[in-house]
């Protein structure tokens, strides 16, 4: 049973310089340090058992979201756990409805990802004292709790808490079988590790081979900066994996409208999947007329690593402007935002395919879409999960692929819990490796 009072609330700004080796690199974020703001919280409960939440953030940005944790701190201290998740939609409205902070999001940007990292220590510690992994607290609550987390507000016009109930409870027929299956075979994932913008054609053909080897089935490769760059590291890519893997393309945001139309048109011989985020994440209907003129060539679109709020979600959904909805569990106000996201899908039949990778992504949301399977969208169709093979061991239970599946996790919590010696060696910058860095950067 949950239990405790929050006494103290810390936050790191931890920082991993990936940007050295070109690993992240897409067409608009050229030099990435993965980092997060990691959060911890501590009760005054005799378990010793503390909450671990992270938000994903690229180096600098991460001192800002730092702040506005620091900022909503006030909202979390002294308050009893058992409070706080009794009544998790009061609280997530609580936090996303403080009246001076709101005014900088509101649920968005740098508030909200300090939002995130709050609430999914929350959620991990919640999971530990249910002695749980998340995805099997998620799986054991019953449809009323569940939807008591969510925030239904802005999104009643296409779900409501009693049709969010009912699709729960649809989705309570073969829910053991499912959970075997998960247990059994683990969530199918695509790995995006071997295309980096900024890997020369050499790095991009040995990770391949070896992705090969390793059984990957499904690969994602950056384009967006140079026409004929992509037409080069696409062709060598399709030869590499054959016609019948599956390739998805990533702009990251790169073009306006047409352009997204005309390049694609270009690199439509290469048989994409899908291209992810062709344009601005907050351009509804420029995703939904990309999506209209790529149909044809079918070339879906997929986007969501960006989208502020289920807000956002909820009008892609209406405008019929992507194909694949890509939840996050670190940009969105954590599980309970994605709960409403993920039911929102299963209602207009999109497939769920989550963003992963940077630091803790994969950690993360392979709970969230493992709890999708097994409770709301019973299905496998068109679904996948994003994998990257970076910085997992700096994590103390770190993502278990096999067969190019992730395998649920066993231990309790959300598997947000870094190596407390990979914190220190890593925080910036008083850290050891920033510290060497830094001095080498100025000599
Ligand atoms: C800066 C990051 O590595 C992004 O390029 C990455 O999250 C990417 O969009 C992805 O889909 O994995
Ligand atoms: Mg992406």
């Amino acid at each position: 049973m949950v239990h405790g009072r929050v006494s103290r609330l810390s936050v790191h700004d931890v920082r991993f310089p990936t940007s050295l080796g070109g690993h992240g690199s897409d067409a608009m974020h050229t030099d990435p340090d993965y980092s997060a703001a990691y959060v911890v919280l501590e009760t005054d409960a005799e378990d010793g058992l503390k909450g671990y939440g992270i938000t994903f953030t690229l180096g600098r940005g991460t001192e800002v979201v730092v702040c506005a944790v620091n900022a909503l701190a006030p909202h979390v201290l002294n308050k009893d756990l058992g409070d706080i998740v009794g009544d998790f939609r009061g609280f997530y409205r609580q936090l996303t409805s403080d009246g001076q902070l709101r005014w900088i999001g509101p649920e968005k940007g740098v508030v909200h990802l300090a939002t995130a990292a709050v609430l999914n220590a929350v959620w991990d510690l919640w999971a530990k004292q249910e002695g749980k992994p998340l995805w099997k607290l998620l799986v054991d609550m019953d449809p009323q709790t569940l939807v008591s987390c969510i925030d239904f507000r802005y999104i009643t016009d296409v779900l409501t808490e009693e049709e969010a109930c009912e699709i729960l409870r649809q989705s309570q027929v073969g829910k053991k079988e499912r959970e075997e299956q998960m247990l059994a075979h683990g969530y199918p994932a695509y790995t995006t590790s071997c295309a980096w913008l900024g890997y020369p054609d050499a790095t991009l053909k040995q990770l391949c081979s070896e992705a090969l080897k390793d059984g990957w089935t499904r690969f994602k490769v950056k384009v967006g900066a140079d026409l004929q760059d992509d037409i080069r590291r696409c062709r060598l890519i399709r030869n590499m994996i054959g016609p019948e893997k599956t390739l998805m393309m990533d702009a990251n945001q790169r073009w306006d409208v047409p352009e997204a139309v005309e390049w694609m048109t270009k690199l439509a011989e290469f048989k994409p999947l899908w291209i992810e985020e062709p344009t601005s994440p907050d351009d509804i209907l420029g995703h939904a007329a990309i999506s209209k003129a790529l149909a044809p060539l079918g070339i879906g679109v997929a986007t969501g690593e960006q989208c502020h709020n289920r807000v956002i979600f909820k009008q892609l959904l209406q405008a019929k402007a992507l194909k694949f909805l890509q939840i996050d569990s670190c940009r969105l106000g954590s599980v309970n935002e994605n709960l409403s996201v993920l039911l929102m899908a299963k209602k207009f039949d999109i497939p769920v395919c989550p963003h992963a990778g940077g630091v803790g992504l994969c950690e993360l949301v392979q709970h969230l879409i493992i709890f999708d399977f097994i409770s709301v969208s019973a299905s496998l169709q068109d679904r996948m999960c994003e994998y990257v093979d970076h910085l997992h061991e700096h994590f103390k239970y770190p993502v278990l692929i096999r067969e190019a599946s992730y395998m649920p996790p066993k231990d309790a919590g959300y598997s947000t819990e870094m190596k407390e010696d990979s914190v220190k060696r890593h925080r910036y910058p008083d850290g050891e490796v920033w510290k060497k860095l830094l001095t080498a950067q100025r000599n």
